[in-house]
């Protein structure tokens, strides 16, 4: 029987009781670990280490749930749906602290055992026990070596059970990789690891170079406005709070500066973004059609994310359209769009701890055919000499390669310039597309082509 959050045992540990809550919540209603755990905390006042460790906890549990699970099945010997929720959330907790982190075994197992004593009592309780003391007769690799398939039989297998992503994102990868072992290992690694926190220094209110000195941060490899900061809650910092810079993932930088330096003679300054919430392009965009003297027009189909928008964007040069970007009611003869187009997600699993178990390949086969109407329409409002730049957050080739081949093939007026020429990075491959990777650029795993008409 589950006793109510009242009746529980206050000596549980607060860090493990809110990652146990957050991983509950993920898991019954579908939540964002990173949108439940920050309030979470806030409400019951979990700062300094404790909210470290329980950030580490939870984000680190959803992200290797598959790996752990498979220990978890195994050490207990019953499948996954055969165990209680509430259970199988500290198991995972449990699990996570013996296999990837420092904290010892018999920390790790007398605090799940508490955690699930309090609330559902000694039965339970004895079960996470076992399976836990069980699991913790092995380190890591050696559960790996047990229970992954063989490298000789299935490498991509075993690297995705290795690094803990689901088998075919992993056949994802290694697709867009071109089929090399070594890429696609460094880039499940480095997709399997805490990622580091980007800020941006948007244009003409802060540099970066100011923005580090501020943070204790570095400035970044790539982006002009990049910054990498080492640590601490980028709330914080006042050229946050001020709206002078945000937290964006270099690569994204990457991508909304290509947009405004593209080659297009005679700029008239009416540029838009067709997919823009929750405004992390728009904002740095719009940071540069100001200095630029352009202006920029935002859609976003969602009401929600279109007010996201305009807290962002507040005191710039942009008008907040809601609509459907496929039919927005904007007159054509844009000279710069970017089409930040919906999309998997893939790239940046990293920042979304769950994210890799939820998403199935079905999800991709519905947004390819947003993506294609998208840029259909993109180009539709393009003027002649204008440049669209087309992203996403992905490195499917369904939903990058693929959706530019097939939408140029439709358009014999439009041609693809080289992306590499709006990208200050290095490796960036053949062209004329540029695709990032965590691995390579430190930056989530960001496709990118620009095509002009
Ligand atoms: C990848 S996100 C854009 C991220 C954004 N550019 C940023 O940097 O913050 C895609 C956005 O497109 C929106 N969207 C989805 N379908 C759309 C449509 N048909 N028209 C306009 N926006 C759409 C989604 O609600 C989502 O906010």
């Amino acid at each position: 029987m589950k006793r109510s959050p009242e009746t529980r045992d206050k000596a549980v540990d607060p860090a493990r009781a809110a990652a146990r809550d957050t991983l509950r919540a993920v898991r019954e209603r579908d939540a964002y670990a990173n949108l439940v755990l920050p309030k979470m905390l806030r409400e019951r006042r979990i700062t300094g280490r404790d909210a470290a460790l329980a950030t580490e906890l939870t984000y680190g549990t959803a992200r290797a749930q598959g790996l752990l699970d498979a220990v978890i099945v195994a050490a207990a010997n019953r499948p996954v749906d055969e165990i209680d929720g509430a259970v199988l959330d500290v198991l995972r907790l449990g699990a996570y602290q013996l296999l990837r982190t420092r904290i010892g075994a018999h920390a790790a197992v007398s605090t799940s055992v508490d955690l699930i004593r309090s609330e559902m009592g000694m039965g339970p309780a004895g079960f996470v026990n076992a399976v836990l003391r069980k699991i913790s007769q092995r380190d890591e690799d050696l559960w790996v070596d047990q229970l992954a398939p063989s490298i000789a039989d299935d490498l991509v297998g075993n690297l995705a059970f290795r690094y803990a992503h689901p088998r075919w994102i992993a056949d994802v990868f290694a697709d867009a990789l071109g089929g090399s072992a070594g890429q696609l290992q460094a880039a499940l690694a480095a997709d399997d690891e805490r990622p580091p926190v980007h800020l941006v220094a948007r244009p003409g209110m802060i540099t970066a170079e100011e923005l580090a000195l501020a943070s204790g941060g570095d400035v970044g490899r790539y982006s002009p406005y990049c910054v990498y900061l080492p640590g601490g809650d980028p709330g914080d910092l006042d050229a946050v709070r001020d709206g002078w810079a945000g937290v964006q993932d270099e690569g994204s930088q990457l991508v909304g500066r290509a947009v405004t330096v593209a080659d297009v003679t005679d700029d008239s300054g009416r540029w838009l973004d067709m997919c823009a919430g929750p405004g992390g392009k728009a904002a740095l965009v719009a940071a540069i059609a100001d200095i630029d003297g352009a202006r920029l027009d935002a859609v976003e189909v969602s009401d929600h994310r279109a007010d996201l928008i305009r807290k962002v964007v507040a005191d710039l040069p942009v008008d907040v359209h809601v609509a459907d970007a496929r039919a927005s009611g904007l007159a054509p003869g844009y000279d710069r769009i970017l089409l930040d187009a919906p999309c998997s997600g893939l790239g940046s699993l990293r920042r979304r701890p769950e994210a890799r178990w939820r998403r199935t390949p079905a999800d991709v086969a519905e947004l390819v055919v947003l993506q294609r109407e998208l840029l259909t329409e993109a180009l539709r409002l393009l003027r002649p000499g204008g440049v669209v730049v087309y992203s996403t957050c992905s490195p499917h080739p369904a939903e990058t390669t693929e959706v530019i081949a097939d939408v140029l093939g439709q358009h014999p007026e439009v041609e693809q310039i080289d992306a590499r020429q709006l990208v200050p990075a290095d490796h960036l491959g053949d062209g004329p597309h540029v695709q990032l990777w965590p691995h390579i650029h430190g930056t989530d795993a960001m496709f990118l082509a620009a095509l002009r008409r």
